[in-house]
């Protein structure tokens, strides 16, 4: 299976690593030779269709150096869609595009264009990058084409799209909760200990965890984004605009530690709720909360995200998932990498 990863920041690295690590399991367990054979960065593209040198890949990353500058393989200034179209026309169409560069909730940006060129390419996609997801799902997730997967968008490792998709298989979602961002659970936690805002930001930039603009984080858009994708998946569409936002930026220790007080836990939470006339759609909301003790969320520690669904008929539903660095996020590409290559599915996996 051939892949091309575009964006080598925590994410993509995280991912090389694993596939490298991993490469001897996946062929044994699956049957799949994953063979990397294009990868993207801000500056330039690398490609060679018998399969880039990985090991070269992360050391040029970890030197600061551009994958463009890589003798004989690097082409400065090239963008998925070049790679695409190179391996193409030399008879090598790619199987899977993973996208996971920065989030570019305005235009799209990068990722919109890699996802589209791989979709007009005939790749699958598999994305970290929840942009072109909330600013243009028809496009790429509706229209027709292989596969699209995005679990790593909305949790990291904990299959929260599975788990909602299979939960809504025979009841119906009447109130969603989410804890999904791990930059705020962070830096909550580390006010709460003591840390300034700014030093506990700069803690979960330190851990791979933030976005590249971490206000994207602490002002509660991540969360935004995860609760449109999420309603999406599940057939609801809202758009990023339409949610009703306020971050932790006024969080102090104070207010943290007066929680606690009262036996409650302050989290940034997203909340989704039909509203009281069913063409009304979905109300979305995201905002610190305090949390009694016993409310699955507020029972987490820092290190941990997950999301409660109340159902009609299924009852209430608690997931969580704790990770102490982006590997987690790389687990759940190739978790779809593995499943798009349909050697594997996400209610079957093979032993
Ligand atoms: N970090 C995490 O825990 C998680 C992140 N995500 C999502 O995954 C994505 C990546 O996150 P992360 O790895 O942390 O981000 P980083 O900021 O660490 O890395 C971004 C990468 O994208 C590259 N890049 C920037 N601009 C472009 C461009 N125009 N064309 C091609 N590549 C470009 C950068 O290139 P260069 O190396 O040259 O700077 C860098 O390699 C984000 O969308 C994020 O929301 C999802 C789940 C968890
Ligand atoms: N910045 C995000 C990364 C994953 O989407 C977070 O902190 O959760």
């Amino acid at each position: 299976m051939t892949v091309v990863v575009c964006g080598l920041g925590s994410v993509g690295s995280a991912l090389l690593r694993l596939v490298a690590a991993r490469v001897e399991q996946v062929r044994r367990q699956h049957g799949v030779r994953l063979v990397v054979v294009g990868v993207v960065d801000s500056r330039g593209a690398a490609l060679d269709a018998a399969g880039l040198d990985v090991p070269t890949v992360l050391a040029t990353k970890e030197g600061g150096a551009s994958v463009g500058d890589l003798p004989d393989v690097g082409v400065p200034g090239a963008d998925a869609a070049q790679v695409l179209s190179r391996l193409g026309a030399a008879g090598h169409p790619v199987d899977v595009v993973v996208e996971a560069g920065p989030a570019d909730l305005r235009t799209g940006g990068a990722g919109l264009a890699a996802v589209l060129a791989a979709r007009a390419a005939g790749a699958a996609v598999v994305l970290a990058n929840k942009a072109p997801l909330a600013l243009a799902w028809e496009q790429v997730v509706e229209a027709p084409g292989p596969a699209v997967r995005y679990s790593a968008c909305v949790g990291a490792a904990l299959p929260t799209v599975d788990l909602l998709r299979s939960v809504a298989v025979s009841a119906s979602p009447v109130r969603l909760e989410v804890v999904l961002n791990s930059t705020c659970q962070r830096v909550l936690g580390d006010v709460e200990a003591g840390l300034s805002a700014a030093e506990a930001v700069a803690a979960a930039q330190a851990a791979g965890l933030a976005e590249a603009d971490p206000y994207l984080d602490v002002d509660g858009t991540d969360t935004a984004v995860k609760l449109v994708v999420l309603m999406a998946a599940l057939g609801h569409r809202v758009r990023l605009d339409e949610v009703s936002v306020t971050g932790v930026r006024e969080v102090t220790a104070d207010l943290a530690t007066r929680a606690r007080e009262r036996g409650e836990i302050l989290v940034l939470m997203g909340t989704a709720v039909p509203a009281p006339r069913p063409r009304e759609g979905w109300t979305l909301e995201v905002a610190p909360v305090a949390l009694p003790r016993h409310h699955p969320l507020a029972r987490m520690d820092r290190h941990e995200t997950g999301l409660v669904v109340h159902t009609d008929v299924a009852g209430t539903i608690a997931a969580s998932g704790r990770h102490e660095d982006v590997t987690a996020t790389a687990a759940a590409v190739l978790r779809d990498v593995l499943v798009v290559a349909g050697t594997s599915t996400p209610h079957a996996p093979r032993p």
